[in-house]
């Protein structure tokens, strides 16, 4: 199974998050491409693809929004999984909603998007970005998951290749029953659909 990991970051935490996300899904035996949004040519060949993005004032990052444009037609009816970096204060809604993540999810018919805590060093940030995380108290401090994050890849790659053996069986079965077509071939494993 091929799989494309491609996220927008500006100050490499969530580059991170896609880093370990890769090696977990290596782990499970999957075949991992990691390439941020703006670097990718062309999806062909992938099986599954996770798009992903650091969230800043509630919208995720240019570059992760301008590939769910360029790429919703040939993501159409492909394994996409979305994800969000960010959130720094558990349960802060207003400011942890990237609002962006459910167009994209509507639009590339994504199967799941996850909220990953992110990571705020004020030594990185410039004089605007430390103003706005002063004005709302959101605390330093590196809160990002790893376990979370390496389970997420786990079901991932359990939840494609499941999808992969059901059809390869269904393939099988039409070959010894002769049959060219069959109603099952339409058939997808119940997956959790994108959170709107
Ligand atoms: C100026 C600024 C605005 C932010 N706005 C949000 C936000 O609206 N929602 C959120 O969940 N996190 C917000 N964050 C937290 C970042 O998403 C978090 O620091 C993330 O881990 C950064 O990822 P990156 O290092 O990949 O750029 C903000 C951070 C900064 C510096």
């Amino acid at each position: 199974m091929r799989v494309l990991v491609s996220v927008a970051s500006k100050h490499g935490s969530t580059a991170e998050i896609a880093t370990a996300l890769a090696a977990a899904m290596r782990h499970h035996g999957a075949q991992v491409d990691v390439c941020p949004p703006h670097r990718v040519d062309d999806v062909d060949g992938y099986d599954v693809v996770v798009l992903g993005s650091a969230v800043y004032r509630g919208r995720w990052l240019r570059t992760a929004r301008e590939f769910a444009e360029r790429y919703a037609s040939p993501l159409r009816g492909r394994a996409v999984y979305l994800f969000s970096s960010g959130p720094v204060v558990p349960g802060d809604r207003p400011v942890n909603t990237p609002y962006d993540a459910c167009a994209v999810a509507e639009r590339l018919d994504a199967r799941e998007h996850r909220t990953f805590p992110g990571k705020l060093d004020p030594a990185v940030l410039n004089t605007g970005e430390r103003m706005v995380v002063r004005m709302v108290g959101a605390p330093p401090g590196d809160f990002r998951d790893w376990d979370a994050v390496g389970s997420w890849g786990a079901h991932i790659v359990a939840s494609t290749t499941a999808g992969h053996e059901e059809s390869g069986r269904e393939e099988s079965g039409r070959e010894e029953s002769g049959h060219e077509e069959s109603e099952a071939a339409g058939t997808a494993p119940a997956q959790q659909k994108a959170g709107r």
